[in-house]
């Protein structure tokens, strides 16, 4: 990897930084899951909401458009305001697990992230969730970035969340980088076709779940299962 080819490195959080894709996944199935079971009004399908509902429908969107195209996905039809309701739902339980059980980056992202700041890389963080600062404050790593668009400054500023580019866009600005030069680091699959839409540089996929092929077939240019990978020298 040729870092000197690039001006910005702009990083998902949730999955690629830290693990807390896993926390919002659980959050959201008990959510989910709760919903279902009392729910008894019209849809095409009532079956329990799985891991796969997650990947396809929620994954790195903004809260209620996961919800509002997970309720889709099975004829379900709900008013804005209950929409809300349930994603609100969601996010008072994965701030409680927050809250009880902290949050640890993983060691390879945090590798990379030490080896950037050494070669001088202006570095952004583009989340989709509103709870982005308050994870990089509890991982110890909210002072890194240059810029961090979190799903509340996406509101704020009326931009379109993944799989639209605009927010990685946002933050190359941000950061005064060219999207050309610019690399883009995502795990889930609204986030890669984002990168892919937004023609930055190169659009690395982190499988965590979501499957090499997924990932690629989105527009990933390379997909790594660690960002350690992309460290100089052999892999520890
Ligand atoms: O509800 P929040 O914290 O604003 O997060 C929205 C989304 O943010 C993304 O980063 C996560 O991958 C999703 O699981 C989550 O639903």
């Amino acid at each position: 990897m040729n870092w000197t080819d690039h001006d910005a490195v702009l990083l998902d959080l949730d999955g690629v930084i830290t693990p807390t894709a896993e926390v919002h996944m659980r959050a959201w199935a008990d959510m989910f899951n709760a919903f279902l079971g009392s729910y008894d009004g019209a849809a095409t399908d009532r079956s329990p909401y799985t891991e796969a509902d997650y990947f396809a429908h929620v994954d790195g969107k903004p809260r209620y458009d996961g919800v509002r195209d997970f309720l889709t996905s099975r004829g379900i039809e709900l008013s804005e305001e209950r929409v809300r309701e349930l994603g609100d739902r969601k996010n008072e339980a994965f701030n409680a697990v927050l809250a009880r059980d902290g949050v640890e980056a993983y060691p390879g992202s945090v590798a990379l992230l030490d080896h950037l700041r050494e070669l001088g890389m202006p570095l952004g963080v583009v989340s989709s969730s509103a709870n982005a600062p308050a994870v990089l404050e509890a991982a110890g790593l909210a002072d890194r970035f240059g810029t961090v668009v979190s799903g509340a400054v996406a509101t704020e500023l009326g931009l379109p969340g993944k799989p639209e580019p605009d927010t990685f866009v946002h933050a190359a600005r941000e950061l005064g980088a060219d999207v050309a030069r610019s690399v883009v680091f995502e795990d889930a699959v609204s986030g890669v076709r984002a990168g892919a839409a937004g023609g930055f540089a190169l659009v690395v996929g982190v499988d965590r779940g979501a499957g090499v092929e997924t990932l690629t077939g989105a527009g990933a240019d390379l997909v790594v299962a660690d960002l350690a990978e992309l460290l100089p020298g052999p892999v520890a």
